[in-house]
């Protein structure tokens, strides 16, 4: 059976889960269980720490995982892990701060401390931009506090609303260090245990559950919009909404006329609604997807 970890806790938990479902798998319903098994989709669900995540992968024991890519690449597990497919939930940055007016670029830091809860991926960050003598100081969480307590000189943390930081007299300062976000991620495919016999069938598996996970992104990014417009206009029109691949058009019963139907992103949804019916384009209408296969 393949096997999946997923977040047993924290920001990216339940999200994950829900992504899962939508994409036909079984889910855990109660907090406290370890393992589910989905026999009918042929994958073990692991409930695991996130920081844990990229271990149990990096090292072969797990197929594949749901993880932060700033998690991902702060535990360094290598072994042929990689990130396969951004999830488009739990999207945050990671960034120097300090209290307001005290550094304004990562070079005041040389020969500062810097507290973290991602020290891997900070000391990494620290050696690829020449940023010498730093002495990055591992915290567990509530890093916002080092440097009033005295700890620190800045600190590195992931930042999504900015309230925390602020409700703390703190300020960003630099560059951005990452653009985070849930990440799907894989071993290298091969399993170190008695259970990975059949190969293909565990690659067939991670197909199928990429592809199921694609398919919930395009879901939730795209609707569909239908329209009539008149034949003259179709060429204007289908530059406006060119679909993914290709729009469908149909006939109707005036031959002056065409029906359109497009997938388009739900985020410009009224801008192309606008454009349609300036061109001259009626009845248009939009319906969600509740699931798609690209
Ligand atoms: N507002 C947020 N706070 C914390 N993490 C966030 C936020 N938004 C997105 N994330 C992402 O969630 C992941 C961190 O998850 P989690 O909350 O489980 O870690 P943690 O804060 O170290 O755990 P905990 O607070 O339970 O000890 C990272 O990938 C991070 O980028
Ligand atoms: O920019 P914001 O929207 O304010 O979110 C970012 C804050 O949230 C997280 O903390 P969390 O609540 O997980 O506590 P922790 O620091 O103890 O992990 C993170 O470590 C930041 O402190
Ligand atoms: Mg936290």
């Amino acid at each position: 059976m393949l096997r999946v970890a997923v977040p047993n806790k924290g920001a990216l938990s339940e999200a994950a889960m829900a992504m899962l479902s939508e994409a036909g798998y079984l889910q855990r319903r109660d907090r406290k269980e370890l393992v589910l098994v989905d026999e009918e989709n042929g994958v073990e669900f692991f409930y695991l720490r996130p920081k844990d995540v990229a271990i149990y992968v990096g090292r072969g024991i797990i197929d594949l995982g749901i993880t932060g890519r700033d998690l991902f690449l702060d535990a360094e597990v290598g072994g042929g892990a990689e990130e396969i497919l951004g999830l488009g939930f739990g999207r945050s940055t990671f960034r120097l701060a300090a209290p307001k007016g005290q550094f304004s670029s990562e070079q005041d830091l040389a020969g500062r401390r810097v507290a973290t809860s991602y020290d891997g991926l900070l000391t990494q960050w620290f050696a690829d931009h020449g940023v010498a003598d730093v002495e990055v100081v591992h915290l567990d969480g509530a890093v916002e506090s080092a440097v009033r307590l005295g700890v620190a000189d800045a600190i590195a943390d992931v930042v999504e609303t900015g309230n925390t930081l602020k409700a703390a007299g703190m300020e960003t300062f630099g560059s951005p260090i990452l653009q985070s976000e849930a990440v799907l991620i894989s071993g290298n495919g091969e399993r170190e245990d008695d259970d990975a016999h059949a190969p293909v069938a565990l690659q067939t598996q991670t197909q199928r559950l990429i592809r199921r996970l694609q398919g919930v992104l395009v879901a939730r990014q795209y609707v569909m919009m239908d329209y009539d417009i008149r034949r003259e206009h179709l060429e204007a029109a289908t530059r406006i909404t060119p679909g993914l691949e290709s729009p469908t058009i149909s006939p109707l019963a005036d031959e002056n006329w065409v029906a359109v139907r497009s997938m388009v992103p739900a985020k410009k949804t009224n801008q192309l609604m606008d454009e349609l019916y300036d061109l001259g384009a009626r009845a248009i209408l939009v319906t969600t997807i509740h699931a798609c296969r690209v």
